[in-house]
């Protein structure tokens, strides 16, 4: 029997994710009171157009384009505006009221989460975010709850379901970048301004956030290194195919000794990399993500399913309403945000990768040797070495030859100081492609 009272929800936004949550809460509204132990009253939806389209029929009694007075008295705010303003002022208010709040926001957690998080423990309120990263699939609370006793060593995967659309849609059916994002933001997959997704701000908000919450350090968004996928090109895209490679978007956070100082460290980077065929990530299709977490004693875990849509990610959301509504019924402590460990956040010339660098060069003897030899001069080691193409030879000219080098693992540094080189070196014509290579 439910004797506690409906507890008061407002939901702020009623786009691809807003629109969806509210639809939940009124259709499942039984069910829901049923697993809390109280009944969830949606007090309204705030919007910016009330006669706007939506994806689903929220009733219009409902709909209100006050947020700031749709939010006093709410028990639990659930923010799905995005960006920063006027999210920010509305949850710090939200928390200032004694209200939980719900969010998918990474762009804002991403750049105020100390404030925001600092803001619900003043008051003993509590700050849910599943959403805002890997959507649908549980990562926040396995890394805050379940492997809070154990050691996150790593965490590498595909965390934007955007820009992975659009790269398999490359690969599997030779799109343009353009048609494909077109696809995606119809698909209400894409952030409102689609840059944040092909630019790798998005993953790099995410990465920004994983890596705070793995390693108990602040790690700021602008301290990832962020690479986005606007220069691959449908050509590396399918040359990495013939290799046996696919074009992957990726976030990787790890603890390092900082190969400079010997000191222990926290490096967050988010760039495009080759991954092989056979790996797990390049079988990760569509919008879907996908997140390998190593830690000391559960050894790897992965973490798989949908990383972007409304209905999708408003599972993630609808999850953290219940938890916070169960709080406010049976109580407990909640949880808090930790950056104990306080580590340096490294730069990207700390990591340790693959490249492999495609080049144009003079087709004339020694011309191998002195590439093999820049690279030797730098303590880069070739795994591989191809003379992919050659080029017919201009009338009284040098002909031309593509090499793709493969290396093996080295200091990243010591990596861009060989391309550096390479490019600048009088046998290569042009440096045509550099490609991480991760999960080789
Ligand atoms: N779409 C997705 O797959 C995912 C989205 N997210 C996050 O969820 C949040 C919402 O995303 P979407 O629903 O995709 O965005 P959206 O752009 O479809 O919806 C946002 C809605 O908020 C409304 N809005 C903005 N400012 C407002 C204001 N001041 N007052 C009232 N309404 C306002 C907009 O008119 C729009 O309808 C964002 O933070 C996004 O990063 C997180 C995971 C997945
Ligand atoms: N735009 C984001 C939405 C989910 O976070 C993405 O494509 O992953
Ligand atoms: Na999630």
């Amino acid at each position: 029997m439910i004797d506690y009272r409906p507890l008061r929800v407002a939901v702020l936004g009623a786009g691809s994710v807003g629109a969806q949550v509210a639809d939940q809460l009124l259709t499942h509204r039984d069910e829901l009171a049923a697993r809390i132990g109280a009944g969830l009253e949606l007090i309204g939806v705030a919007v910016r157009d009330l006669d706007a389209p939506r994806d689903t029929a929220i009733p219009r009694e409902l709909l209100t384009t006050d947020a700031e007075t749709l939010i006093v008295g709410a028990d639990i705010v659930v923010e799905l505006m995005g960006g920063l303003e006027p999210a920010r002022t509305l949850i710090l208010q939200a928390l200032a009221s004694g209200a939980d709040v719900v969010t998918a926001n990474k762009a804002l957690l991403a750049t105020h989460g100390p404030e925001l998080f600092e803001a619900a423990a003043q008051v003993g309120a509590q700050l849910y975010y599943e959403a805002a990263v890997g959507g649908a699939i549980p990562i926040i609370r396995p890394l805050r709850d379940s492997l809070a006793g154990d050691r996150v060593q790593r965490i590498l995967g595909i965390v934007n379901g955007t820009t992975n659309f659009i790269l398999d849609r490359m690969d599997s059916h030779g799109e343009s970048m353009e048609e494909a994002l077109a696809t995606a933001t119809a698909l209400g997959y894409a952030e409102a301004d689609p840059t944040a997704d092909v630019g790798g701000y998005d993953a790099a908000q995410k990465a920004a956030i994983l890596a705070s919450l793995a390693f108990h350090t602040l790690v700021p968004a602008e301290a990832v290194h962020r690479e986005g996928i606007t220069d691959i090109t449908l050509e590396q895209v399918v040359a990495a195919r013939k290799a046996g490679y696919v074009v992957k978007l990726l976030a990787i956070c790890e603890l390092l000794d900082d190969p400079v100082t010997g000191k222990p460290g926290v490096l967050a980077r988010v760039h495009p990399a080759l991954v092989p065929l056979a790996h797990p990530l390049a079988a990760v299709h569509g919008a879907n993500n996908a997140i390998f977490v190593e830690a000391e004693a559960a050894g790897p875990l992965m973490f798989y399913g949908a990383g972007a849509g409304g209905i999708q990610t408003a599972s993630a959301v609808l999850g953290d309403v219940v938890s916070a509504a169960r709080r406010h019924v049976v109580g407990g402590p909640g949880v808090a945000e930790s950056t104990h460990a306080d580590l340096p956040v490294l730069p990207i010339s700390a990591a340790t990768t693959r490249y492999q660098i495609s080049l144009t060069v003079a087709d004339e003897p020694g011309v191998l040797a002195t590439v093999a030899g820049i690279l030797q001069q730098h303590g880069v080691s070739v795994e591989t070495i191809q003379q992919a193409v050659s080029a017919p030879v201009g009338s009284g000219s040098v002909g031309e030859a593509t090499l793709v080098i493969g290396t093996h693992e080295a200091v990243e540094a010591d990596l861009a100081a060989t391309v550096a080189a390479l490019s600048s070196s009088s046998v290569v014509t042009a440096v045509t492609s550099v490609l991480r290579g991760e999960g080789l």
